[in-house]
């Protein structure tokens, strides 16, 4: 993955350079990244994408060939775009700011900051257009993952995505976050050796294909692979392949080997799995598993399971890597402090007349209730200010909509130091130790807030004082 400070949009080295100019570079700042809306129409969303952006921002250090890439930028005028003292001053930055996020695998929901950068305005606003890339795609990802994973009701999934991502490194990138979201394993070689992900796979058509019949094609792999076979059965006819792989299955036994399973990548699902098995079973593979492919999603894999498919691994590629139907998660990236030449933080606000748009002004935490080991709500208040109590949250669009927390929930609070003054003081979590996380995650959630369509919402909302005083600022701000 790069870790170049060029990974950003133009827009921001503009806006730096006139930071730089008129002396604000560096006045003390605070953004929040956060999404408006939950992808998927799910009804949560898992927070990931944080590993890689540590990586880029321990990185964030502009290179002689970059400073003298961007001295080559032309103005509109023909005239060098910026100058030589900025780019004097570009190549003197390293990261200095505090950065706080809700670690990978934790459920999020729509307003609550999943990362807060605090520090020079220009580091900050230089790191907006990364740090969205990463986690707005990941977060995306690992959701999906999620809604497959819990579909599959615990059994295993496969990523198969890479021929279908978006190009190399949004395949590695979504085979960690699919990783996160509970895939057992990927396909995927590169984001195996790069990120420690179990890599498993079978056989294509093409091995089939490149041989006079089905039967030779299965013996030939049973012969140079036998603690690998896991045999693709649909190219000429699925329930005949079934018996091919059962008979080679036989003739490896015999080996001292084992028939792994037989994968259906075409027809219906669901019957071809059911006769499938039954073959299996009356050849004496009980065993063997089928895996099951073919454009899979959550809802799919929903009802092959209503249907009473015997399928027991789901390997899934194009839907899970890529998003389907939602290919991006809109996560904006939006100024919520800066702080005055008196030293006081001056709480920021951005007006829409589109409320869901109107962003929450201050220094934001999440506070997350739980109650019987469920969680109940979540509160983004301001951490200058707190929460008071008792504790009370709006619905961040609908404020004749509020929730009064139970008396006698605890809270645990999401926002977690990674950086301080640009150190990293966080020990990072290994990958399945994030996977493990979002696993627990899912089992506070309610039921019905996991449930694939038509969600029940969960109560996550701003915090009644800071609420208050979005309010004031906005009255302030159009008067
Ligand atoms: N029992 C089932 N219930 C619901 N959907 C199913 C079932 N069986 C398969 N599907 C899905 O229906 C779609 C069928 O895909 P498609 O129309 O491409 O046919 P196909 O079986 O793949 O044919 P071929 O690959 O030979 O062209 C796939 O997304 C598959 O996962
Ligand atoms: O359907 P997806 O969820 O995207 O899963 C990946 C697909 O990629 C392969 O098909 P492809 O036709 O590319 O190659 P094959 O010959 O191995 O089937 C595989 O058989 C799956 O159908
Ligand atoms: O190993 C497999 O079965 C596989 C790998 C990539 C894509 N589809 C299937």
């Amino acid at each position: 993955m790069t870790t170049s400070p060029l990974l950003t949009d133009l827009y921001q080295l503009t806006m730096a350079a006139g930071y730089w100019k008129c002396g604000k570079a560096e006045q003390e700042a605070v953004f929040h990244l956060f999404f408006r809306k939950l992808p998927f129409s799910s009804g949560y969303a898992i927070a990931a994408g944080l590993g890689d952006v540590v990586k880029w921002l321990q990185g964030f250090r502009f290179s002689t060939a970059e400073l003298e890439y961007l001295a080559t930028l032309p103005g509109r005028d023909g005239k060098p775009l910026f100058d030589r003292g900025f780019l004097d001053y570009l190549g003197t930055l390293e990261w200095r700011c505090d950065v706080d996020a809700i670690p990978e695998g934790t459920v999020v929901f729509p307003h609550e900051p999943l990362l807060r950068i605090r520090g020079p305005l220009v580091q900050a606003q230089l790191a907006e257009t990364a740090l969205l890339n990463m986690i707005n795609f990941q977060t995306l990802i690992a959701t999906k993952s999620a809604r497959v994973c819990l579909a599959a009701q615990g059994e295993q999934v496969l990523e198969f995505g890479l021929r279908r991502a978006q190009g190399p490194e949004g395949a590695v990138m979504a085979s960690r976050a699919a990783f996160i979201g509970g895939c057992s394993a990927t396909s995927n070689v590169l984001a195996g050796m790069t990120h420690g992900i179990p890599v498993r796979g079978t056989h294509a058509h093409s091995w089939v294909m490149s041989f006079e019949t089905e039967l030779e094609a299965f013996d030939a792999y049973a012969e140079a692979l036998p603690n690998n076979c896991v045999f693709l059965v649909d190219t000429y006819d699925t329930l005949e392949g079934v018996r091919h792989a059962v008979e080679v299955g036989k003739r490896l036994r015999a080996r001292g080997h084992e028939l792994n399973g037989v994968r259906l990548d075409s027809g219906d699902l669901a019957w071809l799995s059911i006769e499938a098995r039954r073959i299996l079973d009356e050849g004496g593979f009980p065993n063997a598993f089928i895996v099951a492919s073919n454009d899979l999603d959550e809802n799919l894999i929903e009802s092959l399971k209503h249907q009473g498919a015997k399928i027991s691994v789901w390997g899934v590629g194009t839907q899970m890597v890529t998003g389907g139907a939602q290919p991006a998660l809109g996560g904006v990236y939006k100024l919520g402090a800066i702080r005055n030449e008196a030293g006081e933080w001056e709480p920021k606000i951005k007006l829409s007349e589109n409320a869901v748009k109107v962003s929450n002004p201050g220094i934001q935490q999440v506070r997350r209730f739980i109650l019987n080991g469920e969680f109940r709500g979540d509160a983004i208040y301001d951490e200058e200010h707190g929460c008071a109590e008792p504790v009370e949250i709006m619905h961040p669009t609908d404020p004749t909509r509020s929730k009064v927390i139970e008396a006698g929930s605890s809270h645990e609070d999401l926002l977690q130091p990674v950086f301080k003054g640009g150190k990293l003081v966080a020990a990072l979590p290994t990958l399945p130790q994030i996977q493990d996380r979002c696993r627990q995650q899912l089992t506070h959630l309610h039921a019905t807030v996991k449930r694939l369509q038509h969600p029940h919402a969960y109560p996550a909302g701003v915090e009644r004082t800071l609420h208050e005083r979005k309010l004031q600022l906005i009255q302030k701000a159009k008067s």
